[in-house]
């Protein structure tokens, strides 16, 4: 149920060419608690109006000079393709209900109407219109969520596969490499057994921040696991455009984190594989980003690694 407050907040254009009906029409609204009323004598402006302000609910009159409200809710339709049409349709022909009802309005009222079904049929439809704005921001979330690492909010594996995917069809069209660089923080364990789970996770989500102000903003930072991150780079034309951003990345990680007024300190490891030297598909890609990473854990750790197959070089230099 949508709380009564909401209610009274939703947004209402009233519309009728008759002064002292839009007079009146606002009275019994203001009566019945509603704050946000605008009001608009000529039917050309309703669109226009609408787009800005998106309302929760137009009453409309039906006749009126210029273009009529079927023709006003056929426009209304153009922007609200696949929602909800807020129209209450007001009309005194009853021959014009039907009409009215085929055109898009979800309900109509017949003049003379009275006050107490005027405020019920407003109610109801208000009660409708943020059920269904509720539904939609509630399946838009759960896209978003699906789509994102609940932590910090950057892309998860799943999207993280299709930005992949896209930067090498770019990369194919012009001729050019992209690169991924895969990262794994040195010593986070530690973090966690030393300081506890809440530090870790302070810290995994300023590690994001820092990534993400290291690499170009249209590239893409992931968080793939645990201590884990890819970061897709398109438009490589040369080896120096990956070595700048990962030692960008690995100074950006050195300087102490303040977490709960300590300053803990971290590194970070980076394996980095560029298509098409490495591989030709996202698995591949990965999976030679993952073993250049291996070696630099192997090395020493707080560096980077490019993958080693011998095609690299001459593919990149
Ligand atoms: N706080 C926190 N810890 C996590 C999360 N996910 C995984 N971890 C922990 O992250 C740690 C990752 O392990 P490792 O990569 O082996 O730890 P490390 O100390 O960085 O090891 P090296 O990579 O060898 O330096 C494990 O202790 C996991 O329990 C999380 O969401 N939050």
């Amino acid at each position: 149920m949508i709380p009564s407050e909401e209610i009274h907040q939703a947004k209402i254009l009233v519309v009728d060419d008759c002064e002292d009906n839009l007079f009146m029409q606002i009275e019994i609204l203001k009566m019945a608690g509603y704050s946000q009323i605008s009001s608009c004598s000529d039917s050309n402006e309703v669109l226009d109006l609408h787009i800005k302000n998106a309302y929760d609910l137009i009453l409309l009159d039906m006749h009126m000079p210029g273009i009529n409200g079927l023709e006003v809710m056929a426009r209304l339709r153009e922007v609200e393709k696949d929602s909800y049409l807020p129209v209450l349709a007001i009309t005194g022909d009853r021959g014009f209900k039907i009409a009215a009802l085929e055109a898009g309005a979800r309900d109509f009222l017949t003049k003379p109407y009275d006050m107490t079904e005027f405020q019920m049929r407003v109610r109801n439809m208000l009660e409708v219109r943020l059920l269904y704005k509720t539904v939609a921001e509630q399946g838009r979330m759960q896209k978003e969520m699906a789509l994102h690492d609940a932590l910090t909010g950057l892309p998860n594996r799943r999207l993280l596969v299709d930005r992949i995917e896209k930067a090498m069809q770019h990369a194919s069209r012009g001729h050019n490499m992209m690169a991924v660089m895969y990262l794994d923080l040195d010593g986070f364990k530690a973090v966690n057994d030393t300081h506890g789970h809440h530090a870790g996770d302070e810290l995994l989500k300023m590690v994001s921040d820092r990534l993400l102000r290291a690499i170009r903003k249209e590239d893409t930072v992931a968080r793939i696991g645990g201590d884990e991150f890819i970061a897709v780079l398109s438009d490589i034309a040369h080896v120096d455009d990956v070595i700048r951003p990962a030692s960008k990345v690995l100074r950006f990680l050195s300087s102490p984190f303040d977490i709960d007024e300590l300053a803990v300190k971290v590194s970070a490891s980076i394996g980095i594989a560029f298509y098409p030297g490495d591989g030709q598909d996202v698995e591949a890609l990965i999976s030679h980003a993952d073993k250049a990473l291996y070696d630099a854990k192997r090395a020493g750790k707080n560096r980077y690694h490019f993958s080693d197959l011998p095609m690299l070089l001459g593919a990149v230099m």
